[in-house]
């Protein structure tokens, strides 16, 4: 076992990264029929397994939960999830050799032992099925030749997909069958079938490859959709405090903002957050965006190279190696920070006040969003893939940090983007210490007002809404939305 994709020749990697085709919705009107009938055994029952099963359940599938001895010995949580959810849960021995459908919902860094473990119980010609494909792209694990091997990657944390699901939604999902295991050419109707079954099907699915999954997956997780939310949680947090501003206040504005300002982001991209700031505003938060872009570029790129090239993966596995020192490290410290420690007081704030008093928090999502989007297009990978992994995704984890903090974030969260993410945080607040420095309440904790009496330059406003409108996230995104026409509101 080695890296895979580090295996490949360059021009294999390119087109594996370049795989992602847009599916039609005709595409899935077979529904769910490629499984149903069929048993299919989830092995794990905690963020994805969970709700991934309680959504393939309600769509008629037939889910059962395998767990290791030891769990439903000392019925831990992911036993009295799956047995108060009323779904059978056996042994590995009991229910693996019945199932056509193996479901390996486990944490990554566990993946080669579960595998290792469950395959030679696999029967004859079943399938196995991934939401990561870290295994088998940055751990290179080889899988028995009768066994078709696949990939349903939602693109959110799990109880989004479960949250969207009741809505009537769901979220963005990516499929994908790995070439060198689909010995009866099943794999795609499979696939098709479990993104049905988990609503992925109704907010757009991209079909790709394990590679593209997994260089895209990282990149988004590390940078936007989690470190950069942490990191901008803590400074924005902390200056408010420096200056004076009420730390309930503060806390409630940070931990409530980020959900309500890409809220807007999600119905209309980064042109329509902006556009929720006055004029003045939005041409400040324009400028700081400019200025945060410049600074966090070569961090956003180091993050897409080291992923790209295996650095990022060999380092988490050296941290596993390690009995997860570093990861735990930076976890309790994440818990220690004011922002986490601090109460959000009972204020009202209403949704215009969280734009109008968080134009720095705006400037931020719109920095990292399209530094994200610039990474991952300019590696190679797709520009609907770099989409869901930037624009789409943050308002779901923005969601998190509403109900619980980074606390919540980062327990939804794989334990690889956990680990993502503070590699990002400890980087980017450095980087930011002299912008920050700066930063005062005008962009922070109160409303933006310009002062210089003169109003509005029409012409700059006319140039900072044609470079908003004119970025490729948006060109991408207007496609994208428009076919996501049952998307429900959340604030
Ligand atoms: N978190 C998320 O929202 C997302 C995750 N993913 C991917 O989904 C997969 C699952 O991640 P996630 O849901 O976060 O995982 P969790 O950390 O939530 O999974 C925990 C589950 O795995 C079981 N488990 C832990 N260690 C072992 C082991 N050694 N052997 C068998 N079972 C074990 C636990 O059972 P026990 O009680 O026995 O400890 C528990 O049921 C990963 O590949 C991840 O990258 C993809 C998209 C989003
Ligand atoms: C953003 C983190 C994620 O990739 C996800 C929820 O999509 C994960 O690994 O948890
Ligand atoms: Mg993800
Ligand atoms: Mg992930």
């Amino acid at each position: 076992m080695g890296n895979y994709f580090n295996t490949l020749s360059l021009r294999d990697k390119l087109s594996q990264l370049a795989k992602c085709r847009f599916m039609d919705s005709s595409e899935f009107e077979d529904g769910v029929n490629a499984l149903k009938g069929k048993k299919i055994v989830i092995v794990g029952c905690g963020a994805q397994g969970l709700n991934q099963g309680l959504n393939m359940r309600d769509s008629g599938l037939d889910i059962s939960y395998a767990l290791r001895d030891a769990a439903i010995a000392e019925k831990r949580a992911s036993f009295v999830n799956a047995s108060e959810n009323g779904f059978t849960v056996g042994t590995y021995q009991e229910l693996i050799p019945t199932a056509d459908l193996v479901l390996n919902l486990t944490p990554d860094k566990q993946h080669t032992n579960v595998v290792n473990t469950v395959m030679p119980l696999m029967k004859q010609g079943a399938t196995l099925s991934y939401s990561h494909g870290f295994n088998i792209v940055e751990e290179g694990m080889e899988i028995r030749e009768d066994l078709t091997v696949i990939m349903v990657a939602p693109k959110c944390p799990g109880t989004e997909v479960r949250e969207e699901y009741k809505r009537g939604f769901g979220v963005p999902t990516l499929i994908a069958v790995h070439e060198e295991n689909d010995p009866e050419g099943k794999g795609w109707a499979q696939a098709k079938a479990y993104a049905v079954a988990t609503g992925g099907d109704r907010a757009g699915v991209l079909a790709s490859s394990f590679i593209a999954e997994v260089k895209s997956d990282l990149m988004g997780e590390q940078t936007i959709l989690c470190g950069l939310l942490q990191t901008g949680s803590i400074l924005c947090f902390d200056k408010m405090i420096e200056k004076g501003i009420d730390a309930g206040y503060a806390s409630k504005l940070i931990q409530y903002g980020w959900e309500t300002i890409t809220e807007g982001l999600k119905y209309g991209g980064i042109t329509n957050m902006m556009d929720r700031l006055s004029n003045p505003a939005k041409i400040k938060a324009f400028e700081l965006s400019e200025e945060l872009k410049d600074i966090m570029r070569p961090l956003f790129q180091k993050h897409m190279d080291d992923i790209i090239e295996g650095r990022f993966s060999a380092g988490m596995m050296a941290d596993w190696a390690n009995d997860d020192k570093d990861l735990l490290g930076w976890r309790a410290e994440t818990a220690e920070t004011a922002f986490e420690k601090t109460p959000a007081s009972d204020v009202e704030i209403s949704e215009q006040e969280y734009y109008d008093n968080g134009v720095l928090m705006v400037a931020m999502v719109r920095a990292g969003v399209e530094l994200a989007f610039e990474a991952m297009t300019e590696s190679g990978i797709i520009d609907a893939s770099a989409y869901y992994e930037s624009l789409h995704e943050t308002p779901l984890i923005a969601n998190t940090i509403a109900r619980k903090k980074l606390y919540e974030m980062n327990s939804v969260i794989s334990d690889t983007a956990e680990y993502g993410c503070y590699l990002f945080d400890h980087a980017c607040k450095p980087l930011l210490a002299d912008f920050m420095k700066k930063i005062d309440t005008d962009v922070i904790g109160k409303t933006y007002a310009a002062d210089n009496g003169e109003g509005v330059d029409n012409a700059r406003l006319i140039e900072v809404n044609a470079a908003l409108r004119n970025h490729p996230v948006e060109k991408v995104g207007e496609f994208l939305r428009a076919s996501m026409t049952a998307m429900k509101p959340i604030v």
